[in-house]
């Protein structure tokens, strides 16, 4: 959110800098904010993994990902070279103590060529079961003895239920003070989901309209083509549920649905969001199956091409019952929006990528017009957020022609044609990390509630196993139950898939 260039010495610690977010993600953020003149003068980053390896090689290494995952690219130009320059590799063990000493050791030495204590910023990019140990570990040898200067961020998932999360939190807090944590949460870093803001609170005349009052339902999807690749074992024990829904599409959903805030300020914000966690309707055990559907794909084919069934995934178990998708209403329980659902769904190897918000305006209470084959159409809003990022208003318009009857239209804002290219979302949310801006990380209270919101359903499904998994192909729009899930309300889930030329349908004029 902020777009000033750090000007302290900074040192960043990577845990977990051989893993796979590090080389995908972090190194090409990093290199991306270099080039853009975004990073201070004096920086360095630390790579920790355990194995011995030399500057020199962890380097290459970073080029080589760099050519393959950053949207600058990654030559081996003067500027690349440069900024590889500012990474060291430093072996070590999470596990062991003496593995920080030599830490604190090689921190300090950057301390002097820096000529004074630089800020420092540890990012925790490793399974969560780590961070207590990591933390506790900071905490002894006291490498973040600064609040002011030192932060910490953190990958999700952060714990694996509300429990396991309040405990973590605690046993953090002991380390950092809560402005110093940083919970990432990559959605929010996306340029078009942060235009949500912008949409509903910088334009007068969709908030009038933005409630109970003119809104039918309102559908969330997040759908991926790939399956889990090579991060089953990470996967396996985690779902949809918690790798997507707690996370991901809530904070969607609290973008969606939140009042406006006060000001653009960190908490202003994060206030508005939490009051959305809260009034989420939570749900009894007995009445899991009538909100949610847990889906987990089967062999198919995904644009012409077959893939295998999760279950023969690598790293999954033949008889697995881990979601791999899930379909849910969800019901805010406030002024705005009592009694309109709000459909999310996510899942692996869906027919399409593609991640939207739709809002379905409420019909006309009459109309005495003739309508084109598809039917009287309600007005719609689609909020793309990827692989499209466009924003589209759909309204019936007349037909060309001498009758007076009516077909759908839209009018389209493409996010692309007015913007140079966008930074990524981890740009984004390391560049406000590094600079202080917590406004697009998630506050505690936001992720003690999102747990509490789905805690009911992970405990059901822990006991219940599902008894028709895989219940959706590949290259499908998930399971049947999940169309039953909105017909019960006399909903359907609103495709999104039809261009321009399908919608203004001229065929029978
Ligand atoms: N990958 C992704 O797309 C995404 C990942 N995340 C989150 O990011 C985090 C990291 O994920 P990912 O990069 O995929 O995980 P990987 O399994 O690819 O990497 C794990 C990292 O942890 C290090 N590690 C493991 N054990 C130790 C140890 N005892 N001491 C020191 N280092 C250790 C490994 O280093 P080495 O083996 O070299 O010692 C490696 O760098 C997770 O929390 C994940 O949920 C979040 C969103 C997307
Ligand atoms: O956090 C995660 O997100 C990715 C999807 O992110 P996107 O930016 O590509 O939409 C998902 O594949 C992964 O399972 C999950 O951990």
């Amino acid at each position: 959110m902020t777009k000033n260039k750090l000007k302290n010495p900074t040192i960043i610690v990577i845990f977990g800098g051989t893993g796979d977010l590090a080389k995908r993600k972090l190194f090409p953020a990093f290199q991306n904010l270099y080039l853009d003149g975004r990073m201070s003068e004096k920086f360095q980053i630390i790579a920790l993994g355990r194995a011995e390896k030399t500057d020199e090689d962890f380097r290459s290494y970073v080029l080589e990902n760099l050519e393959n995952f950053s949207r600058k690219k990654g030559k081996s130009d003067p500027e690349t070279e440069k900024f590889l320059s500012h990474i060291t590799y430093h072996s070590l063990d999470i596990d062991k103590e003496e593995s920080y000493l030599s830490l604190n050791e090689k921190i300090k030495g950057f301390d002097e060529a820096f000529g004074e204590r630089a800020n420092r910023l540890f990012y925790l990019s490793i399974t969560p079961s780590f961070i207590s140990t990591i933390s506790s570990n900071i905490k002894k040898i006291g490498l973040a003895a600064n609040p002011k200067q030192d932060r910490i961020i953190i990958e999700k998932p952060f714990g694996y239920d509300k429990t396991s999360a309040i405990e973590l939190n605690e046993m953090l807090s002991q380390t950092f003070k809560e402005e110093q944590i940083y919970r990432i949460d990559h959605y929010l870093g996306k340029e078009t989901v942060q235009n949500i803001l912008a949409f509903r609170f910088g334009n007068s005349m969709f908030e009038p309209l933005w409630s109970r009052n003119f809104i039918d339902f309102v559908q969330i999807t997040v759908a991926e083509e790939v399956g889990v690749e090579e991060r089953g074992g990470f996967y396996e024990g985690v779902g949809a549920l918690k790798d997507m829904i707690q996370n991901h599409l809530l904070q969607i959903l609290c973008m969606t649905a939140m009042e406006a805030p006060a000001s653009l300020s960190a908490d202003d914000i994060r206030n508005r969001k939490a009051d959305v966690l809260k009034s989420i309707r939570r749900i009894k055990p007995e009445e899991v199956d009538h909100y949610i559907v847990r889906g987990q794909y089967d062999a198919g084919t995904i644009k012409g091409k077959a893939v295998p069934g999760y279950r023969q995934d690598k790293g999954i178990a033949p008889d697995s019952n881990t979601e791999t998708y899930v379909a849910m209403k969800i019901y805010l329980d406030n002024w705005r929006w009592q009694g309109i659902p709000f459909y999310l769904r996510t899942g692996k190897r869906m027919e399409e990528k593609q991640s939207s918000i739709i809002i379905q305006f409420k019909p006309v209470p009459h109309s005495s017009f003739s309508y084109g084959k598809e039917g009287m159409t309600p007005n719609r809003l689609i909020i793309n957020i990827q692989p499209a990022m466009d924003i589209k208003l759909q309204f019936m318009t007349k037909k060309p022609g001498l009758s007076l009857s009516l077909r759908p239209a839209e009018m389209i804002f493409d996010y692309f044609s007015c913007s140079t290219m966008s930074p990524e979302a981890y740009e984004t949310l390391i560049a406000d990390a590094l600079l202080g801006d917590p406004t697009l990380f998630m506050r505690w209270d936001q992720v003690e509630e999102a747990w509490d919101a789905i805690d009911t359903i992970q405990q059901v499904w822990k006991t219940t196993a599902p008894v028709n998994f895989p219940n959706y192909k590949a290259g499908s729009w998930g399971p049947e139950e999940a169309d039953e899930l909105l017909a019960r309300q006399g909903h359907k889930w609103i495709p999104n898939t039809q261009t321009k030329e399908e919608l203004l349908d001229d065929t029978d004029i």
